[in-house]
């Protein structure tokens, strides 16, 4: 076991609200036990797609229907289930650096996946456009890992990338869209879509535990139409128990109380942890990506390379990751000065100070 985490992996489960998780388990049990007993829709429970639509129309200004939403047991599965309905010959274009579980999935479906630079403002649309692909992945929220959030007027150029030619689609991964610390609220890319070429993928993993394994998915209509004639074969993946369970605790209004008062713990963790961390290392790190989500990245001006940065901290017990997992092209990164991504979602206020000095041991030590 790890003495401290700055994984970007995990959430911290002491602050999720289990009794009131269990109440409303116990709710769906007794009011909703009879669609237990046999397989519901493939999209996913009803009552529940109301609920997401409503709130990530209040939240994301995402328009759209319930019958235009697909459950699915993690952001995987509905990538895998997007390979399916999309065209065969389609090819898909992935953020470099980026996501390395969904790389790795639609690899899997067998068709080339393309990585295309990050650049300041978030994936190239020039090399988009070079690269023959015509489904583009994006996390313009925060994108993973680099942490940046896409501007308005790249929004626009890829969404004018996907209007230019039938078949075109932006994949939105709004992953972690529910913290966000500086700035005003950015509206998801879905909102600014007038030809209904964005599909918008969220997920309650980061927003409430990974382990729940419930992600969603908002297909246009065309695409609807092609899932409804390809995959609705397919059952539903996640438990339809959690889905009523979701449904109950998002009515009653628990699910944005939860997200309330995470977001003002992630935002003092937050704050605290890049305090000490410039207190501790001063000029000799900078700090990019920190304005939303759950990490942010972390370059470090010192003579240890990456590697041996990230043996120390194992040695140390420090969970500690690097940029090679986000690396997708087999070309390594020119070695420059070591990038290291920090998560903070399961750091504890009482262990920052500790776990900063170990980071700085590991780095320079
Ligand atoms: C870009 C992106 N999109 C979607 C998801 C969510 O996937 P789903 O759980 O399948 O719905 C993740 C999860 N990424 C995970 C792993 C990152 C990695 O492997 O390096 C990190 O997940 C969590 C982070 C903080 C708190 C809780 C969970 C994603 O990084």
């Amino acid at each position: 076991a790890y003495l401290f985490s700055f994984s970007h992996m995990n959430a911290d489960a002491s602050l999720f609200p289990f009794r009131a998780w269990q109440h409303c388990e116990q709710q769906a049990l007794r009011h909703y036990a009879a669609s237990l007993d046999n397989l519901e829709h493939p999209q996913g429970q009803w009552l529940l797609r109301e609920e997401i639509a409503r709130t990530i129309g209040r939240t994301r200004g995402v328009r759209c229907r319930p019958e235009q939403i697909v459950l699915g047991a993690s952001t995987q599965w509905l990538f895998d289930l997007l390979a399916m309905i999309c065209d065969k010959h389609a090819l898909f274009a992935v953020e470099h650096p980026g996501y390395q579980r969904i790389y790795q999935q639609l690899h899997a479906s067998g068709r080339p996946v393309l990585p295309i630079t990050v650049d300041y403002k978030g994936m190239s649309p020039q090399e988009l456009e070079e690269s023959g692909a015509s489904i583009a992945v994006v996390t313009p929220s925060h994108q993973m890992p680099t942490g940046l959030i896409m501007p308005v007027s790249r929004r626009i150029q890829l969404l004018n990338w996907s209007y230019k030619e039938e078949g075109r689609y932006i994949v939105e991964d709004d992953y972690d869209a529910e913290f966000k610390y500086e700035g005003d609220p950015i509206p998801a890319l879905h909102s600014l879509d007038d030809l209904k070429r964005v599909i918008y993928v969220g997920t309650f993993s980061k927003s409430l535990l990974p382990g729940l394994r419930l992600s969603y998915m908002v297909l246009p209509p065309a695409l609807l139409a092609v899932y409804k004639h390809h995959a609705s074969h397919l059952m539903q993946t996640s438990s339809s128990l959690i889905q009523l369970a979701l449904y109950v605790f998002i009515k009653s209004g628990e699910y944005q109380k939860h997200i309330k008062r995470m977001s003002k713990h992630y935002k003092t963790i937050r704050a605290e942890l890049i305090e000490a961390l410039h207190d501790k290392f001063g000029s000799s790190i900078s700090i990019t990506g920190e304005k939303a989500g759950l990490h942010f990245l972390m370059e470090i001006n010192t003579p240890r390379p990456t590697g041996a940065i990230l043996e120390k901290a194992k040695e140390h017990r420090l969970e500690l990751y690097g940029m090679d997992r986000f690396w997708l092209k087999e070309t390594t990164p020119a070695e420059g000065r070591p990038v290291i991504i920090i998560g903070f979602a399961r750091l504890r206020s009482q262990d920052i100070a500790s776990a900063v000095s170990l980071l700085h041991h590991c780095c320079f030590d």
